[in-house]
């Protein structure tokens, strides 16, 4: 009997401190009140169910100086609206109406500023397809040795572009940089954390990304949407009719895309017997039938040879001849980011680094020139390394194969070009090299510096302990 009262005892001052406890306190009172032998045990009495029931009133102002007392010492801001449940506003909303990044460079901010402007005045929604607006995607993925710890990733930061009527928008960037999940975004096959996404229907009007499954709307995802039964012209004609192409019109719609792409000898096989350029072929095929206002177009031509990429860009650029729709086209492809692009953006690390025209981004990144060297003797590369120091004192080796070298050499360096070609020439003569190329800064100069930024930003994540990485080893003289 001592020792249960010892414990109702612990258990009262327990209570004090337990919120869940009056619950149970009321609960064995009441039990104890009303069983036979209440008065045998000795153990209750009415003022201890009195106390039970006021209890979590005390606890309740107890626990609200406490609160107040740790947010104020913890600097976390009081919760002025909501003081009693203390639910914090959406998190999400912040992310509603960010702030410019502050190191963002002229052209974004310009495509930012330009994408505010066609929101705010329809006149300039008209000339676009697509408006993307600060488009945000954070995702919570497992952190490295805790099964319970959720980490956030930010896989889109802030994106903004708009695509005009008759463009062609390169989405370009490294693996993990953010393009399809923009591209999700923009179909809606993702929800968005933050951000808005305005299309031009096919009939004129602006539709918002809740308007899903458009037929105005031509899709080429990663992953090849095929069903495995049905045969390459089964695919074509279920499409256009998905697409709302009209029975009569289906065979003339289906016969020019099989015509444009060189589908001819592969109609009536099936997706497991094609290979992979003809399955991205026929991909692309279903996505361009009926003639869509919007075309979002996810590494089309991955797998194809250079014919059939040829016959991509043919076709679409065909399209657009009419410069009713526009187009977005992710891919890792330089020559075709060339050969069909009309602007390009490059994302790194889910936030847009530059945007602008080919000649634009080489301009603006083309501080230098670029040196291939073809080297006959991997043996001697050393050698040949000393003497391209002793023409260009500056050149900073990018890359080294077995058999080439790749060197930025800054502009300075190099002029005039005359004498540089003439001691590149005596050179390849004396360290029998064989072969070289000494060129103003590609696309893919421009992509690979950019490139590095994103490879840095994984460092820094692995240093946090969060992702096993091996950084590239970066030769520099
Ligand atoms: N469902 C998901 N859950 C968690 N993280 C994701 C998910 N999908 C993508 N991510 C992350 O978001 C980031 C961007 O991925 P995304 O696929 O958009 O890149 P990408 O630029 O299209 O790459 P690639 O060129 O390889 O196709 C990556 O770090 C990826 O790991």
């Amino acid at each position: 009997m001592d020792l249960f009262t010892d414990i109702r005892a612990s258990l009262y001052i327990l209570s004090l401190l337990i919120p869940v406890y009056p619950l149970l306190g009321v609960t064995m009172s009441c039990l104890q009140i009303f069983i036979e032998d209440a008065k045998l045990l000795d153990v209750t009495s009415e003022s201890d169910v009195l106390i039970a029931v006021f209890a979590p009133y005390i606890h309740s102002v107890g626990f609200i100086f406490l609160l107040r007392y740790l947010e104020i010492k913890y600097g976390r801001a009081v919760l002025r609206k909501d003081p009693i449940f203390r639910i914090s506003p959406r998190r999400e909303s912040s992310h509603q109406h960010p702030e410019e990044l502050e190191e963002e460079d002229e052209d974004v901010k310009a495509e930012r500023a330009a994408v505010r402007n066609a929101i705010a005045a329809p006149s300039q929604e008209e000339k676009s397809v697509i408006i993307v607006s600060n488009l945000c995607k954070e995702y919570k993925i497992k952190q490295a040795g805790s099964v319970f710890k959720k980490k956030k990733k930010m896989a889109t930061k802030n994106v903004s572009f708009c695509v005009k009527k008759g463009e062609v928008l390169g989405l370009l960037g490294p693996n993990g940089a953010g393009k399809s999940t923009a591209m999700k975004m923009i179909t809606g096959e993702t929800t968005l954390t933050a951000g808005q996404v305005l299309m031009k229907r096919g009939d004129g009007a602006t539709s918002h990304l809740q308007d899903h499954a458009p037929p105005f709307l031509g899709y080429c995802p990663q992953e090849d949407p095929l069903w495995p039964d049905l045969t390459v012209l089964q695919h074509l004609q279920v499409y256009a009719a998905m697409k709302g192409v009209s029975k009569e019109d289906t065979a003339a719609a289906v016969n020019r895309i099989v015509n444009a792409l060189q589908l001819q000898g592969y109609l009536k096989k099936k997706p497991r017997k094609l290979s992979a350029g003809i399955t991205r072929k026929l991909c692309f095929a279903v996505c361009m039938l009926g003639n869509p206002a919007v075309l979002l177009l996810d590494e089309p031509s991955t797998g194809m040879d250079p014919n059939g990429q040829r016959c991509v860009w043919k076709t679409l650029r065909a399209a657009l001849k009419t410069k009713e729709s526009g187009a977005i086209l992710s891919t890792h492809y330089m020559e075709e980011a060339e050969a069909v692009c009309d602007r390009v953006a490059i994302l790194v690390s889910g936030q847009l680094r530059c945007i602008g025209s080919i000649q634009y981004l080489k301009n603006k990144f083309g501080k230098s020139y670029l040196l291939e060297i073809k080297v006959k003797d991997p043996g001697r590369a050393d050698l040949l390394h000393a003497e391209i120091l002793r023409i260009f004192p500056s050149a900073a080796r990018q890359e080294r194969f077995p058999s080439l070298l790749v060197y930025k050499v800054p502009m300075e360096d190099a002029l005039p070009l005359s004498q540089s070609f003439s001691k590149l020439e005596e050179a390849k003569r004396n360290c029998n090299f064989e072969d070289y190329s000494f060129s103003l800064n590609t696309l893919a100069q421009v992509f690979l510096e950019l490139s590095r930024e994103q490879e840095k930003d994984n460092f820094d994540l692995t240093l946090d302990g969060a992702f096993e990485w091996k950084q590239l080893q970066q030769v520099d003289c």
